[in-house]
This record gives C-alpha cells, sequence and structure tokens, in this order.
C-alpha cells in the first residue's frame, strides 16, 4: 500500500526525470539545427521542439504519443505500399506533417519498422528505467548506411525509388493515350512457287539446253555426210539394219556431246583432261537408251584389252534386261563383251562371268566392257568379288536416275564413286610402303599408275592432277532438281539437256523440272472418269467391252490388288462367254495376267515375253513395271488405282505413246463421300499444268447396265445361297460384298 508521502516523492523524481530528457532533447536539437544552419526554432520540419515542450506536460502519456506518432507515421507508407500493390498511383506521397521523426521512420528498413510496430505491444512495454525509444531510434538513424541507402517516401529520391522497386514486379502502365499503336497482324505474302523453286537450283541446270521434241537428224549411210552426230558407219549400217533411220530430238542433242568430232576426247583414258558429265531430262518414249548406248558403243569399240568400262545402273531386273537388249542390238559385230548382274542367278555364277580367276590384282580383271546391274547386286560384287574393280570406268550411266537416287541402297552412289576416283596416298591404317603389294602394272587405269611407286604418296611439281576418266550420266523423264541429290553425285562441270516443248522460255523450261511439271509425249491422248468405288470393276470391263480397251497396261496400287483383279475379271469374262441361255459370245474371252513382285523372276520373265508376243491382252500390274518398260504394242494404260503423285502418273502414263505413236491412258478416279481422291487428282495435274490434257469421260449407269447380268450369274456360281433370280441391281449390290470390295483393297 502506498502512502500520500510516498506518491508525492515519486512524482517528484518521475518530474525531474522528464525535465532533465526535456533538456536532452533541447539541446539535441539545438544541435541538430547549428549543423543545418537554422536556429532551433527555425523552419525544419514541423516538429516544433517547443510546443512539444508545452505539451510534454502531459508526462508519460505524451511519451507514448510521441512514439505512437511515429508509428503512425511509420505506418503511412505501409497503407501506401498496399495501394501500390493494387497498382493505384504512380508515386509515394510525402508522409503527411513533415515530421522528422516520421521522415526518418521512413527510411528505416523493414526490420526496424517490424521492431516498433511489435513495440506497441503493451507486454514488454518500456518502463520508466528504459531509455525512451524516441531517443534510441532516432540518434544513429541518420548517419545510418542502411537508411541512407533507403530514403523515405518524402524525400526527393522517394518516387524514383518507388518507381525502381515496382519495375521489378511489373511494368509502368503509361497513360492510354501516349500507347504505342502495333500493327495488326497480318500473313506476309508467300513467295511465288516459281520463285521456291529457283532456290538452290542447280547453276547448270539453269544454264539447260533446251530441245524441243520434234527436233530429229536423219541419218544416212555416208560416215562423211556431217549429220550423222558423228557415228562411224558400223554404227550406221547397225542402226539401219534395226530400222532406225534417224535420230530424235534426245539423241540429236547428246551425241555431240559424247562423241565429240576431236577424236582425242574420245579417248578410253582422260585423266588430265575428264570428260564433263551430263543430265538429261526427256519425256517418256523419247529414245533416252539409245542416247547412251550409241556413244557407248562407239567408244568403246575402240578399246584392245577388256576392262570393265562402262557400268549401267537401272531400279529393276525387267529394266536391267531391256537395257542388255538394246545394247546387244547396237554392239552386235564389235566384239565388245555385255554382261549383267541381277541376283536372278547364284554369286558365284555372277562372279565367274564378270572377273578371271587370276591372283588379285589391283587394277581388276574383267572379263566384260559393259555391266548393266541393279544397285544392289552391284554392291554385293563390289564388296565381295575379288579382281572387281571400277578404276577404267570410262562411262557411269545411272537411269532412272531420280528413282535410284532416292534409294539409299547401302549407300551405292558413294561407294561407287569411291571405286572409281584415283587414292592420293595410301589410307590410314593401311600397310607401310614396304609390306604394300606392288600392283601388277598391266592391269592399272592411267589414273591410278602412282600406286606402283615405292611411295604412292609423294608427289613432286611435277605430277599434274589426276582424275579419274569417269563419265557420269543422269537419265529420267522427271529428273530430280533437288541440290541434295545433286551434290552427292560429285558431277564434274555437268551439261544439262532437257526435250520439252519450246512453248516455254528457258527460265520457265527449266523451273518445269524444279515444280514437277514434266514433258508428256504430244501423241499421248489423256482421259479421267470419276466413278463410285463400288462401280470401279464395272467401268474397268466397260472400258475393255465397249470402247474396246486391248494390249493393255492396267496399274493398281498393291501386288495383292492385282490379283483379285485378274480373278474378279476372269469370272466377268466367263460369266460373259457362258450367259444368255449358254449363247457363246462370238468374241474370245480377253486374257488378262497378274505381274507383280510376288512372282519369281523366271515367271515375270515368261509373262512379259508373252505380253510382248500378244498372247496376253493386259497386263495387271503394280508400278514394278511402271518405269522403263518399252512394250511396243502398248496402246492403252489403265490407272485402275490412281497414281498418288505425278512422277508416278507421267511414267505410268508412258508406257504408251513411245517412240510417236498413239496411245490411251485412262485413270479411274474413286467418288468418295468427301471427294478427296477426286480433288487430290485434280489438284495434281493442276499443279503441273496439266490439266487442260486431260478430258473427262462421263460413264452412265445405263452404260453399265448391260454388264450386270454378268455379275450376276457369275456371283451366283461363287455363292450358291445367293438368288440368281434377283434384280441385276440387287446382285450388283451383293457384289460390292464379295468380289467388288475384294479388288478394292
Ligand atoms: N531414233 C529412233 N528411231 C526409231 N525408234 C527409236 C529411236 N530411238 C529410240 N527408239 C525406240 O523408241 C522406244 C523408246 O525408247 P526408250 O525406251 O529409250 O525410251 P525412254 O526415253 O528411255 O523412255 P522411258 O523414259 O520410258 O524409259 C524404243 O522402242 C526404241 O527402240
Amino acid at each position: 500500500m502506498t502512502t500520500p508521502t510516498a506518491t508525492a516523492v515519486k512524482t517528484k523524481a518521475r518530474r525531474r526525470y522528464l525535465k532533465a530528457k526535456k533538456e536532452r532533447r533541447k539541446h539535441r536539437r539545438a544541435a541538430a539545427a547549428r549543423s543545418s544552419g537554422l536556429t532551433a526554432d527555425g523552419a525544419v520540419g514541423h516538429h516544433d521542439p517547443g510546443k512539444l515542450t508545452e505539451s510534454d506536460e502531459g508526462g508519460d502519456e505524451h511519451v507514448v504519443d510521441s512514439d505512437a506518432g511515429h508509428e503512425e507515421a511509420a505506418s503511412r507508407p505501409q497503407k501506401k505500399k498496399r495501394h501500390r500493390g493494387k497498382g493505384k498511383g504512380d508515386t509515394l506521397i510525402p508522409a503527411e506533417g513533415g515530421d522528422e521523426d516520421a521522415t526518418v521512420s521512413h527510411r528505416r528498413p523493414r526490420k526496424r519498422q517490424k521492431k516498433s510496430g511489435s513495440d506497441r505491444d503493451p507486454s514488454p512495454g518500456p518502463g520508466p528505467s528504459s531509455p525512451p525509444r524516441s531517443v534510441v531510434s532516432l540518434a544513429p538513424r541518420s548517419s545510418s548506411p542502411v537508411s541512407g541507402s533507403a530514403p523515405g517516401p518524402d524525400s526527393p529520391a522517394a518516387p524514383i525509388l518507388s518507381l525502381d522497386r515496382r519495375d521489378r514486379t511489373r511494368t509502368p502502365t503509361p497513360p492510354p493515350s501516349s500507347l504505342p499503336r502495333f500493327p495488326l497482324p497480318s500473313r506476309p505474302c508467300a513467295p511465288e512457287e516459281s520463285e521456291l523453286a529457283s532456290q538452290g537450283l542447280d547453276r547448270a541446270l539453269a544454264r539447260a539446253q533446251l530441245v524441243h521434241p520434234a527436233l530429229s537428224t536423219p541419218l544416212s549411210l555416208d560416215e562423211n555426210s556431217g549429220d550423222n552426230a558423228g557415228l562411224s558407219a558400223r554404227a550406221l549400217g547397225r542402226l539401219k539394219d534395226l530400222g532406225i533411220v534417224e535420230l530424235f530430238a534426245v539423241q540429236t542433242a547428246l551425241l555431240p556431246l559424247l562423241l565429240p568430232s576431236d577424236r582425242r576426247k574420245r579417248s578410253l583414258y582422260l585423266p588430265y583432261d575428264p570428260p564433263s558429265d551430263v543430265c538429261v531430262s526427256a519425256p517418256t518414249g523419247s529414245g533416252k537408251t539409245l542416247a547412251y548406248v550409241l556413244p557407248i558403243v562407239e567408244i568403246l569399240s575402240s578399246r584392245a584389252v577388256t576392262r570393265l568400262r562402262a557400268l549401267v545402273v537401272l531400279p529393276t531386273r525387267d529394266l536391267v534386261i531391256q537395257v542388255r537388249e538394246t545394247f546387244e542390238a547396237i554392239a552386235k559385230g564389235r566384239g565388245l563383251k555385255i554382261a549383267s548382274v541381277t541376283g536372278q542367278h547364284s554369286f558365284s555364277h555372277e562372279q565367274s562371268q564378270l572377273v578371271e580367276k587370276t591372283p588379285s590384282l589391283q587394277g581388276g580383271s574383267s572379263k566384260v566392257d559393259i555391266l548393266i546391274c541393279t544397285p544392289g547386286r552391284l554392291m554385293d560384287h563390289l564388296n565381295g568379288t575379288p579382281n572387281f574393280s571400277l578404276q577404267h570406268l570410262r562411262f557411269l550411266v545411272i537411269d532412272e536416275a531420280d528413282r535410284l537416287l532416292a534409294q539409299s541402297f547401302q549407300d551405292w552412289l558413294a561407294q561407287v564413286l569411291a571405286a572409281t576416283r584415283p587414292p592420293n596416298r595410301l589410307e590410314k591404317g593401311a600397310a607401310p610402303e614396304d609390306e604394300a603389294p606392288i600392283p601388277f602394272p598391266d592391269a592399272l587405269s592411267p589414273a591410278f599408275l602412282h600406286l606402283l611407286s615405292q611411295n604412292p604418296s609423294e608427289h613432286t611439281d611435277l605430277d599434274e592432277k589426276r582424275e579419274s576418266s569417269c563419265q557420269k550420266l543422269l537419265f529420267s523423264a522427271t529428273l530430280m532438281s533437288d541440290p541434295g541429290r545433286i551434290v552427292a553425285l560429285e558431277l564434274r562441270d555437268p551439261s544439262y539437256v532437257v526435250v520439252q516443248s519450246s512453248s516455254e522460255d528457258q527460265r520457265s523450261g527449266v523451273l518445269g523440272i524444279a515444280m514437277e511439271k514434266f514433258s508428256i509425249p504430244s501423241t499421248l491422248r489423256e482421259h479421267v472418269t470419276v466413278c463410285d468405288s463400288s462401280q470401279k470393276p464395272l467401268v474397268l470391263f466397260h472400258l475393255v467391252r465397249s470402247i474396246g480397251i486391248t494390249n493393255a497396261l492396267v496399274f493398281t496400287k498393291s501386288a495383292e490388288s492385282t490379283l483379285r483383279l485378274v480373278r474378279l475379271f476372269e469370272f466377268f469374262e466367263t460369266s460373259r462367254s457362258t450367259s444368255q441361255g449358254g449363247v457363246t459370245q462370238h468374241r474370245k474371252p480377253m486374257v488378262m495376267q497378274a505381274y507383280s513382285s510376288d512372282l519369281s523372276p523366271s515367271e515375270r520373265k515368261s509373262i512379259l515375253e508373252k505380253f510382248r508376243a500378244q498372247e496376253i491382252d493386259m497386263l495387271v500390274c503394280s508400278d514394278l513395271i511402271s518405269r522403263g518398260i518399252d512394250i511396243k504394242h502398248v496402246a492403252h494404260v489403265v490407272n485402275y488405282d490412281a497414281p498418288v503423285d505425278m512422277r508416278k502418273y507421267v511414267h505410268r502414263v508412258g508406257r504408251t505413246a513411245r517412240a510417236g505413236r498413239t496411245g490411251d491412258a485412262w485413270t479411274l478416279v474413286e467418288e468418295q463421300e468427301d471427294d478427296i481422291q477426286a480433288r487430290h487428282f485434280k489438284n495434281m495435274i493442276k499443279a503441273a499444268d496439266h490439266a487442260a490434257a486431260v478430258s473427262k469421260l462421263r460413264i452412265t449407269e445405263q452404260q453399265l447396265a448391260p454388264l450386270i447380268p454378268s455379275y450376276h450369274v457369275r456371283n451366283s456360281d461363287l455363292c450358291p445361297n445367293f438368288h440368281v433370280d434377283r434384280k441385276p441391281q440387287e446382285a450388283l449390290a451383293k457384289l460390292k460384298d464379295t468380289y467388288i470390295r475384294a479388288a478394292r483393297q
């Protein structure tokens, strides 16, 4: 219990303490004013010490209030921070009242603010003996580097600071009036198709020699008449025997390039003046085979020793056989040895045909002058037949070049080119010179003779660069322009010969190759008919029976489809011949035969022979024989399944209308629900600038109706439970579910 005296003493002591405190504060402020050049009564801040003295009379509560004022001032920017957090206002407003203490409190780092916040907690409240918080908090602050680095919002740097801080979190939003205008999104103009096609186009292709298909050179038996494209009397005589009296456009253009009038350039070896390579694009059936067979036979006929000097690579066995026959026909009586390897015979048999069984010779020991092969079998011999060498090659022919270069076949092209190239030095890891076998001199090609030296890598200033004498000749009706593929060929100063209509100028003529606008023989008539997929067999039978298509090649999309279609056709023909009360038709049944990769090579050969002999009326085939095959009497080509790209179309329809003869191509396009196939075909020929050349053929249901009873009867034979009395339309509907659908697969 406290007595009144004790309370009075305590109050006195308290007052003394407060007075002393006031004095200390007064002195401090006076010192601060002096240092800033102002009196203690000056206008620094709004905190008037005099007023404070008067109000301080309030004792302890004022001290608390004073601190509370700091708290309030300290809490203001926090409020503003929250404000800014909502994105309103760009600058901080200086603390109201401008109290120096409040200003300083703004400069407090957050930690200190928190601490002062915790001071508000009444539990650890300051006792009378503890130093007043305002004193403790003020003294070090002004000189504190921390407070200096974080000025309060009322300092001049405050707005900048506030922006800086905000920049870290969000982009300042300028007033709407000053917003930059972004351009409206737009699609850049697509470059023209021709522009794209010309990108990276081989420079030599851009300078291609354009040749009109109608160009020809009549041949005379007089070797010196000057019009014979450098052909010898023997060659002319042979051509006459074969009934060839003129050279076609591609031959007229190519022979002067391959058979130069300068006889030295016809040498078998040209290591110091190697010949330029030649690429040829000419329509199907334009005589490309003869264009390379004639000069090869002419040049190789001068040879004394048999070496492998001409290599012709083709994509299929059938083409190998066909080209070999052409070589044999032209080279007859010239003493050249011609062979072909396709894998049809055993490997050892082929080896015995190709090379002598002598000790291994670096120059090889060939038994043949000209080899015609498929790339796969060529690789087998290159890697597995001793004495098989390509160093004497004078000609490397790649026929159907776009097709062959699209297939890798163990990287056959790179391996063949490497085998023709003379090595500069011993390969790394090869036997040292003193251990390396010294090659048999007689077998080496001139470009490889440096291998005879004890040090083949030795090179003097007198040594000229020796190159392979191999001349690369590329042929196709759809020659590729892909720069990547052309680079892989390592062409030497190539010349391009392009046979196509001269209505086009040089640039568009060349771009035609890049844009797959290939030339098609002018003697070809093209037709397209759009029909329901279920009616396709009927449409084909209509073409055969009503329009009279025979001597035809019918292309389907797969080997399986060929078999199904042939079976269906056989049923149809049998039912027709026995229909109408068993009265046999006057017309003999058409003979249709499947030709596909499922058959053995000997079966295929025999079928082709029968077709050539016209014992087979129609050959149903896959794309196996869509390229290169030359069968003179083919008058019609039917695309039973429409080709998916223009290259395929060009080669398929090119099996007819060859060598100036006329022919017809018929394409059956399925009319599906979404019309995809019809549209695709239309777009394809349109993109190739060929739409005008294809006429549309409309076949009505009335035209198909007479054929339906044949289906009817045959179907009953095959499906005994089926009612033969049903109406033809119903019979046709049933057939859809059986054979027709099968034929479409
Ligand atoms: N000068 C010519 N006179 C008469 N017939 C020729 C002449 N040149 C080639 N032929 C014949 O033309 C036909 C087509 O020749 P070839 O097979 O060489 O054509 P192609 O251009 O290679 O066709 P594809 O691109 O389809 O392979 C052959 O039957 C061939 O005998």
